[in-house]
């Protein structure tokens, strides 16, 4: 049935296409909340290495945020030996951004599957597409956003000791990702600004530090 309905979604105008994605989407997760709660989502961002994963554990355990990192579920898709696992290894490791469309059904199955009320969702919007279409297609504002401020050689030098056997975490790729991270995600993180929705952190500190900076600003 579904397949039926992609084939004929391609005949379709793009404008109608969207504004179907996007009453399914909304009627998805709004079936899916218990007790009809409204949806609440904060963002995490920052560049690599900036310490997003490492803190979002920490506020899962405080907060009862269920995280999703777009990160790991574009990894798991990888693993999983979909058919678009190729072309998102090949991005990933380029340090590019995979296209919106992909990432945003992953996190919209995650939130839907996660069945909570409250989200905490690092690495996403990294680019102006991801955000617009997020906001198209899930029509989600987040709360606010946490901004994890971080110099580019401190980030560097944790993603060299990261350790994690990741093809993007090699010094060829984490400059390319630096660099994507300089002109695609902070003009993001510069547009919530503009609207007041901005929490930055200084992530420089020791991990503990930065984790109690959080424990302020979120209670
Ligand atoms: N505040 C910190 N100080 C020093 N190292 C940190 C800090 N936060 C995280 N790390 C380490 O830096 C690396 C990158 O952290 P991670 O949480 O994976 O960042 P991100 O998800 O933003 O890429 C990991 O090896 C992690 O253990
Ligand atoms: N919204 C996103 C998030 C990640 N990604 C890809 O996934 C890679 C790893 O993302 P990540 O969030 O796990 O990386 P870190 O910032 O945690 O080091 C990015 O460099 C992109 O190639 C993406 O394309 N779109
Ligand atoms: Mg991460």
């Amino acid at each position: 049935m579904r397949g039926g309905l992609v084939a004929s979604a391609r005949l379709l105008p793009r404008p109608l296409v969207r504004w179907f994605l996007q009453r399914r989407a909304q009627q998805d997760i709004n079936e899916n909340m218990s007790g009809g709660k409204k949806v609440k989502i904060i963002f995490v961002l920052g560049g690599p290495g900036s310490g997003k994963g490492t803190q979002c554990s920490n506020i899962v355990e405080h907060f009862g945020f269920i995280h999703l990192s777009a990160g790991e579920l574009l990894r798991a898709e990888i693993n999983s030996g979909s058919e678009n696992g190729t072309m998102i290894d090949t991005i990933i490791k380029e340090g590019k951004i995979v296209p919106s469309e992909i990432t945003i059904k992953l996190l919209q199955e995650a939130i839907i599957k996660g069945g909570n009320d409250k989200y905490i969702i690092d690495g996403f919007p990294r680019n102006e597409e991801n955000r617009v279409v997020f906001e198209s297609v899930i029509n989600i504002s987040p709360e606010f956003v946490l901004f994890f401020d971080c110099s580019e050689e401190e980030m560097e030098r944790r993603l060299l000791g990261r350790n994690q056997g990741r093809s993007d975490d090699n010094i060829e790729t984490i400059r390319k990702r630096l660099k994507v991270f300089v002109e695609s995600s902070l003009p993001v993180i510069e547009y919530y600004e503009s609207k007041g929705m901005v929490k930055k952190i200084d992530a420089t500190k020791p991990a503990p530090e930065v984790f109690e900076d959080i424990i302020f600003l979120l209670k």
